[in-house]
């Protein structure tokens, strides 16, 4: 593991992010999200499941404040971030690192320069220059970032440009760009759903190693049920927009699978935040 990058210090069982009551009403009025109160802890990998329109998307980006909750309260590392805005949102979102379906790559900068942008938050040097991005980081930045690249085990396409890589090869330079930023917490948002099978046990090995060696806790959203159980420490169920599971997953039985994805269980409602 890199000398640059460390675990957080803090014991295990220790709550790292928390939500009370948190509700999200989209202007066109769908609650997406209702009275969620869940403590996200330093040792857990989570995964979330639900069917389409549970509210799962619009969780995550709660946490990392890419969606403003309508009400309740976000604590990360104890210090509410609910409403935060400027410096303090900048600093939320370097702490709450997220990959997602479609990898958000820079399409024409190399891999390289991509896991780089995880770092412009550290960056010095206001960027002006359309030129190679390279030149903005030290000996030591550009070193971490291949150190990241061998770890996603792709330090070999360094040089390539982000568009000409594999969907899978894409979301490990994702994952790299996030370890990057040194997030406290990692949050994916369906990582493996445009990827083929391999891909996807690649991916998902890969965050749950992330969190084994590097002490990070994980949050994943996912649709598949098998990956969910075969990688998941703990597994959260919504269904309309609110937890209906939170157990390990040796507890998710058919019937609580049937009632997670039931037939009615996810129509959202049109309502005020409550
Ligand atoms: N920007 C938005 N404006 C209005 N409604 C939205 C918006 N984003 C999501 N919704 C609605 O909020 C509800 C929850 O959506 P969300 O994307 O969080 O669910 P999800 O469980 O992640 O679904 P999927 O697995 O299909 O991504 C849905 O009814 C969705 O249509």
């Amino acid at each position: 593991m890199s000398d640059i990058i460390r675990p957080l210090d803090a014991a295990p069982g220790t709550t790292v992010l928390e939500t009370r009551n948190l509700g999200k009403v989209y202007p066109n009025g769908t609650r997406a999200l209702s009275g969620v109160s869940l403590a996200v802890r330093h040792d857990d990998f989570i995964v979330i499941i639900g069917s389409s329109g549970a509210g799962k998307s619009t969780f995550l980006r709660c946490l990392n404040r890419l969606v403003t909750p309508s009400c309740g309260e976000i604590r990360l590392d104890g210090e509410e971030i609910t409403r935060a805005t400027g410096r303090e949102l900048r600093r939320v979102r370097q702490q709450v690192g997220m990959i997602f379906q479609q990898f958000n790559l820079v399409r024409r900068l190399t891999v390289l320069e991509n896991v780089l942008v995880g770092r412009l938050r550290f960056c010095a040097t206001p960027l002006t220059y359309t030129g190679s991005l390279l030149r903005y980081f030290s000996e030591a930045e550009r070193e971490l970032a291949f150190s990241l690249l061998k770890q996603v085990g792709i330090e070999n396409l360094a040089y390539q440009r982000a568009d000409s890589l594999s969907g899978g090869q894409q979301q490990r330079v994702a994952i790299a760009r996030t370890l990057a930023q040194h997030p406290a917490l990692f949050l994916a948002d369906e990582p493996i759903a445009s990827l083929d099978p391999k891909s996807s046990e690649i991916i998902m090995g890969l965050l749950r190693r992330i969190h084994e060696e590097r002490g990070i806790p994980v949050v994943v959203n996912l649709h598949h049920i098998d990956f969910a159980k075969r990688y998941a420490k703990r597994i959260i169920g919504i269904s309309g927009g609110g937890v209906v599971f939170d157990g390990p997953p040796g507890e998710l039985t058919d019937e609580i699978i049937e009632g997670i994805y039931g037939p009615h269980a996810d129509e959202p409602s049109l309502a005020a935040c409550a």
